[in-house]
């Protein structure tokens, strides 16, 4: 092991593509991710994971709801609940496909899941206005539907894929197991956390923490994370190599680098979708705003190892 003083400190974040729509799928997925993840542990950093949830906790909250319906020995599973089966089993695949790629190559690092809860504040107006995406995509006319049969249900269209549900998404204010985290990231663990943008709670007179129903954007999440343990980096990983200006248009322009005053233009321009590449630059600007010599890579998990030597990402500056 090399002095971990001379170790980058790494935070990832894991897009919805690095982990496929059914468990199986999942697991593929992620044995592959786990290849490129390991292999930054090679070239001398260190990293800590973060992960998406929109389909998996939709998938959960829905299954109990749905099998509620029709079996009284089934109860219905609130959305903290839900996001902390989604860190569970999302944390367990990762786990298992990270520990065979240190295993092979015979390396000495452990990893391990918090699951982790995230203080948001209860006055966020995310609350009035439902606007983060979860679970399946619809047709219009199935969207309609459900909304007719289900009182409450907030359906709206998600960057042209088709309809979903929407749920609150407040900002992450604080991270609770924050320390848990850093003690094991000190003592060489892999650490796969804030996993679904975190559990979000809220902080009561007596110091008791209560779940709410929310679910936190995880490139906010990460961002915090990162700003938390004081990382060099934050990587947000998703299926594109770099972010674009003119996205989709005949004069698209893939960006190599950008200041941050840059990509605050752009964001106020509308270059960015509000459910996808959006939170990613928010995040990005935030992290890079938050401390000295701060860099963010948004980029494509399938060529991760390659970000380091520059050939692969879009790299957000000061
Ligand atoms: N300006 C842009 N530049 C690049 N990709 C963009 C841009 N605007 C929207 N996108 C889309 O955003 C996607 C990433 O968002 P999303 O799929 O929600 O991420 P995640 O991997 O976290 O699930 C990209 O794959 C691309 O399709
Ligand atoms: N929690 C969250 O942001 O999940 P996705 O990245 O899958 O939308």
């Amino acid at each position: 092991m090399e002095n971990k003083s001379d170790l980058n400190r790494i935070v990832i974040a894991l897009g919805g593509n690095a982990l496929g729509n059914t468990p199986k799928e999942q697991q593929r997925k992620v044995e592959m991710a786990a290849k490129s993840l390991v292999d930054l542990i090679s070239q001398g950093n260190e990293i800590l994971i973060c992960h998406g949830n929109g389909p998996q906790v939709g998938m959960i909250n829905l299954a109990f709801e749905e099998g509620s319906k029709s079996n009284d020995k089934i109860v219905p599973m609130e959305l903290p609940e839900s996001i902390a089966m989604s860190q569970g089993y999302i944390g367990y695949h990762l786990q298992k496909a990270i520990k065979k790629e240190l295993y092979d190559k015979k390396m000495p690092w452990h990893v391990a899941t918090v699951v982790t809860q995230i203080e948001v504040d209860e006055e966020d107006e995310a609350f009035q206005d439902p606007k983060k995406p979860i679970g399946s995509f619809y047709t219009k006319r199935e969207a309609e539907q459900l909304i007719a049969e289900n009182e409450g249900l907030i359906m709206k269209e998600d960057a042209g894929r088709g309809y979903r549900r929407m749920v609150p998404s407040p900002l992450p204010k604080n991270i609770v197991e924050k320390e848990c985290i850093i003690n094991m990231l000190d003592n060489e663990f892999i650490v796969i956390a804030c996993g679904g943008g975190g559990i979000p709670v809220v902080k009561n007179n007596s110091g008791e923490y209560k779940g709410v129903p929310a679910v936190i954007d995880k490139d906010f999440a990460s961002a915090k994370l990162a700003d938390a343990i004081d990382a060099d980096y934050l990587f947000i990983l998703t299926a594109v190599d770099k972010v674009s200006i003119n996205w989709g248009r005949p004069n698209q322009k893939d960006l190599d680098s950008i200041t941050v005053k840059e990509a605050e233009k752009y964001c106020k321009e509308g270059h960015f979708a509000s459910g996808s590449m959006l939170p990613k630059v928010k995040a990005a600007i935030k992290f890079v705003k938050g401390g000295k010599g701060r860099r963010a890579v948004i980029a494509s998990l399938e060529k991760a190892s390659l970000i380091m030597q520059g050939k692969n990402g879009t790299v957000v500056h000061s």
